[in-house]
C-alpha cells in the first residue's frame, strides 16, 4: 500500500542442536506473520541448528537433521506468500558456508553465504567455515535442485521492493557488503545475526544498524540470536532492530524467553525517490547482480505506523532551547554575512503585530547582538491601514519599546486612497486590488527608507506563504533579505514561543501568538479582524504537512491524503483534507512566478523553495495531472 511493506525481525527460543524442534517455533512464527501481513520477516544466524552448535556444526547428523527441518519448514508455508530468511549451515565443493536461506510458497529462492566471519576471542568461525567473499553468478544444488547461491543475489518482487541479506558480522566490517547491495538497488537488507550482549553492546548494535540505514538510504532489519543459545562462554539477548534511513522504527525488549518478532511498516517507495534525488546516491559504483524475483508478498491493509502531523516542528523529546538557538544564529549569520559584505549596519523591518514580522525582528535583533550594532539601528516601522486592529498595532509599538529598537509610524490609508484614485479604483470594492494596494504602499514605504537611512530591507514572508503565493507580487513579496523564507508557519510559531524565555517580551509573544493570523487588508469590524487567513487558504498545519510529503519525499496526492487523514485522525475529516489539499496544489503550482523571483534568504531546515538553489519548476506548468490523482 503506497509503497509501504511490512516487515518483521523475529527471535525464535532456541535448542542448540535440535533443528526439529527449532523449526516449530520458527513455523508458528511464520504462520503469525502471515496473518500479520509481513512480506519478509527473518531470523536470526544459523536459525536451525542454533549458532552455538560449534563443531557440532561438522557433525553429519546435525546437518542432515538441519535439513529435515528444512523440508518440514518447507512443506509447512506451501501457501504461504510471506518471505522467509533463516540461517542455514550449506556445504558446497567440500566447503561449509554460513548462509542465509530465503524461502517462499514452499520454495527455495537463493542462499547467500556470510562474507565475514568473525574469528576472535569468542568467535572462531573459520574453525567451522569459509567465507563466501566472490562467490557471484553461480548456483548450489540442495536438495537435488539447482537454487542460486552467491554474495551478488538481490531479490525483486517487481514493484517497489528490492532486497539484500547480509550475516552479523558482514555489518561491522569496514565495507560491509549491504553498501554493494544498496548501490545496486537493494532499498531493504536484512541481517542474520548471533550477537552476544556485553554491557552496552546493543547501543553500539543499535547506532550501526541506524547509521547502516541512513548510509544506505535503506530500511534495515537486523535479528539476533536469543537467550535459548548455549552460555557455555557467552550470553545471547536477541536483539531485534528495524531501521529506515537513519531512524530505528522499532526494537525488542531483549532477553525475552519466548519466540516472538517485530514488526514496521517501511516505506520503500520514499526510499527511492529519496534516491533519485541524491547525487552522491547515483554515484555509487554499480556491479553486476543476480536478481531474482520473488512472488507478490502479502499486501497490508492499513499502514501501521505512527505519522507525524508537525513534520517540520522538532519532536517533543528534541531540546527545544538548542533547536530554536541553532534555527536563530542560522537566520542571523546569513544577515550578518549580507549586512558586512554590503557595509550595511541599518535594517528597515515593517512589523504588523503579525507571527511573520516578530520572527524577522527577533532573528535581526539577535544579529545587531552578534555584531555589538545599536539596536537603534533597527528601524520598525508599523504602518496602520484600513484593516489594522489595536491589538496588532500596539503589540507591535509595545515589541519594538521593549526591543530598544528605533519605531515609527507611517499611517497607509491617505497613501492607498491616492492610489485608488490615480488607478481609478472605487474603494468601496474590497477586491484583490484594494488589497494589494496597501501591501504595495508598505513595501515602497520600507525600500525609500531604506534608500533615505541606507539600510537593509528586511522581508518576513514564510516558507508557507511562499509554498501558496500567499503574498502581494512585488509587495511583501519583495525585499532585499528574506529572512523567514525556509521556516514553515508551524515553525515560525514553534520558534516565537521560545522567546517567551525573554521575560520582558514574554507576554507580548503570548498575545500575538494568540491573535488570529491575518494580513489585515479588509476594513476590521468594530477593531476585530474579519480576514482570516486560514478560513481562506485552509490551515496551515495542514499546508506545511501537504508541502513536507510532497517536495521532500515527492509523494502522489493520494498517499499525501491517506497520512494527513493518519496524521490528523479526527481533527479533520476527509472531506476538507482533500479540499485543502486540493487548493494547495492548485496554488503550488500557479504562485511558482513569485517564487520564482524571491529574493535571497537563508536555508534553514532540510526544505527550501529557492528558486537558485533548491527547487526549479516552471511557472507554467499544469496541475491537471496532480488534481486528477485525487479524484481516483
Ligand atoms: N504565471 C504567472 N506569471 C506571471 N504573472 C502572473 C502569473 N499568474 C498571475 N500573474 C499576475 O500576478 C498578479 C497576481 O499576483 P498578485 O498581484 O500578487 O496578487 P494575488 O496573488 O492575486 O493576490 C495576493 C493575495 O495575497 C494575500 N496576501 C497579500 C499580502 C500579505 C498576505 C499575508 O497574509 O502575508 C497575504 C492577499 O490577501 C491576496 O489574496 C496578477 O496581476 C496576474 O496577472
Ligand atoms: N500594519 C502593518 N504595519 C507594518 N508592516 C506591515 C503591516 N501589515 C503588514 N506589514 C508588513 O507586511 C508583511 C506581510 O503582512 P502580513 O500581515 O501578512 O504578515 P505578518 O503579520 O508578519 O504575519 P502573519 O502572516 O503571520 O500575520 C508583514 O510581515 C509586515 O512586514
Ligand atoms: N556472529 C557474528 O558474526 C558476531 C560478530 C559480531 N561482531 C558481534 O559480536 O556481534
Amino acid at each position: 500500500m503506497f509503497g509501504y511493506y511490512r516487515v518483521a525481525s523475529a527471535v525464535n527460543q532456541t535448542t542448540v542442536a535440535n533443528p526439529a524442534k527449532n523449526a516449530k517455533e520458527v513455523i508458528s512464527l511464520i504462520k503469525e506473520a502471515h496473518q500479520k501481513e509481513v512480506s519478509v520477516i527473518v531470523f536470526p544466524e544459523l536459525t536451525l541448528t542454533g549458532y552455538t552448535a560449534s563443531d557440532l556444526l561438522l557433525n553429519q547428523t546435525l546437518l542432515q537433521a538441519q535439513e529435515d527441518a528444512l523440508n518440514k519448514i518447507l512443506k509447512n508455508i506451501k501457501e504461504i506468500n510471506t518471505i522467509v530468511i533463516l540461517g542455514y549451515a550449506h556445504i558446497e565443493a567440500d566447503r561449509l558456508y554460513n548462509c542465509a536461506i530465503v524461502l517462499q510458497n514452499g520454495n527455495i529462492l537463493g542462499l547467500v553465504p556470510k562474507t565475514y566471519l568473525p574469528n576472535k576471542k569468542e568467535f572462531y568461525e573459520k574453525r567451522q567455515f569459509v567465507s563466501g567473499k566472490g562467490i557471484v553468478r553461480t548456483t548450489t544444488s540442495l536438495k537435488g535442485d539447482e537454487v542460486p547461491f552467491g554474495v551478488d543475489l538481490l531479490f525483486n518482487d517487481g514493484k517497489d521492493m528490492t532486497f539484500g541479506v547480509e550475516i552479523c558480522e558482514d555489518l561491522w566490517a569496514v565495507t560491509p557488503p549491504s553498501n554493494h547491495m544498496a548501490s545496486n538497488g537493494a532499498n531493504l537488507i536484512f541481517n542474520l545475526s548471533a550477537s552476544n550482549e556485553l554491557i552496552g553492546k546493543h547501543e553500539y548494535r543499535e547506532e550501526l544498524v541506524r547509521t547502516q540505514s541512513a548510509r544506505c538510504m535503506a530500511a534495515y532489519v537486523y535479528s539476533s540470536a536469543g537467550v535459548g543459545e548455549s552460555t557455555t562462554d557467552t550470553v545471547y539477548g536477541g536483539h531485534a532492530i528495524i531501521s529506515e534511513y537513519g531512524t530505528t522504527l522499532k526494537e525488542n525488549e531483549r532477553f525475552r524467553m519466548d519466540s516472538h518478532f517485530i514488526t514496521a511498516d517501511v516505506d520503500l517507495e520514499r526510499l527511492r525517490w529519496l534516491r533519485l534525488n541524491e547525487t552522491s546516491f547515483s554515484d555509487g559504483r554499480r556491479k553486476p547482480v543476480s536478481t531474482i524475483k520473488v512472488s507478490p508478498t502479502p499486501a497490508i491493509s492499513a499502514v501501521e505506523r505512527e505519522i507525524n502531523p508537525m513534520p517540520f516542528v522538532p519532536s517533543q523529546y528534541a531540546d527545544k532551547q538548542a533547536r530554536c538557538d541553532e534555527i536563530v544564529q542560522i537566520q542571523a549569520h546569513g544577515l550578518i554575512k549580507r549586512m558586512t559584505h554590503a557595509h550595511i549596519q541599518k535594517a528597515v523591518i515593517g512589523i504588523s503585530g503579525g507571527l511573520d514580522s516578530t520572527l524577522a525582528l527577533l532573528s535581526t535583533h539577535r544579529a545587531f547582538d552578534i555584531m555589538g550594532w545599536d539596536h537603534k539601528d533597527i528601524v520598525a516601522i508599523t504602518m496602520p491601514g484600513f484593516g489594522t486592529t489595536t491589538r496588532t498595532k500596539s503589540n507591535a509599538e509595545k515589541l519594538c519599546e521593549r526591543l530598544g529598537v528605533t519605531l515609527k509610524t507611517v499611517e497607509i490609508t491617505n497613501l492607498s486612497l491616492n492610489e485608488f484614485e490615480a488607478i481609478e479604483h472605487d474603494p468601496s470594492e474590497h477586491t484583490v486590488t484594494y488589497e494589494n494596494v496597501q501591501a504595495r504602499a508598505r513595501t515602497s514605504i520600507l525600500m525609500n527608507t531604506a534608500n533615505k537611512i541606507g539600510g537593509l530591507v528586511i522581508g518576513t514572508g514564510d516558507l508557507s506563504e511562499v509554498a501558496l503565493g500567499w503574498s502581494t507580487y512585488n509587495g511583501d513579496h519583495m525585499s532585499m533579505y528574506a529572512l523567514n523564507s525556509s521556516i514553515p508557519k508551524t515553525l515560525v510559531q514553534y520558534v516565537i514561543e521560545y522567546f517567551k524565555s525573554e521575560e520582558k517580551i514574554a507576554a507580548i509573544i503570548d498575545d500575538i501568538l494568540a491573535t488570529p493570523i491575518s494580513p489585515e487588508l479588509l476594513p476590521h469590524k468594530e477593531d476585530e479582524i474579519v480576514q482570516h487567513t486560514e478560513s481562506i487558504v485552509g490551515p496551515y498545519e495542514l499546508h506545511d504537512f501537504f508541502l513536507y510529503h510532497f517536495i521532500k519525499y515527492g509523494a502522489k496526492p493520494e498517499k499525501i491524503l491517506y497520512l494527513a487523514k493518519k496524521a490528523f485522525d479526527i481533527k479533520y475529516d476527509e472531506e476538507h483534507i482533500k479540499e485543502w489539499l486540493t487548493l494547495f496544489l492548485k496554488r503550488f503550482f500557479t504562485q511558482q512566478f513569485k517564487r520564482s523571483c524571491i529574493p535571497d534568504g537563508p536555508k534553514v531546515g532540510t526544505i527550501s523553495l529557492s528558486p537558485r538553489a533548491d527547487w526549479r519548476m516552471p511557472s507554467d506548468a499544469d496541475f491537471e495531472t496532480w488534481i486528477k490523482a485525487l479524484d481516483n
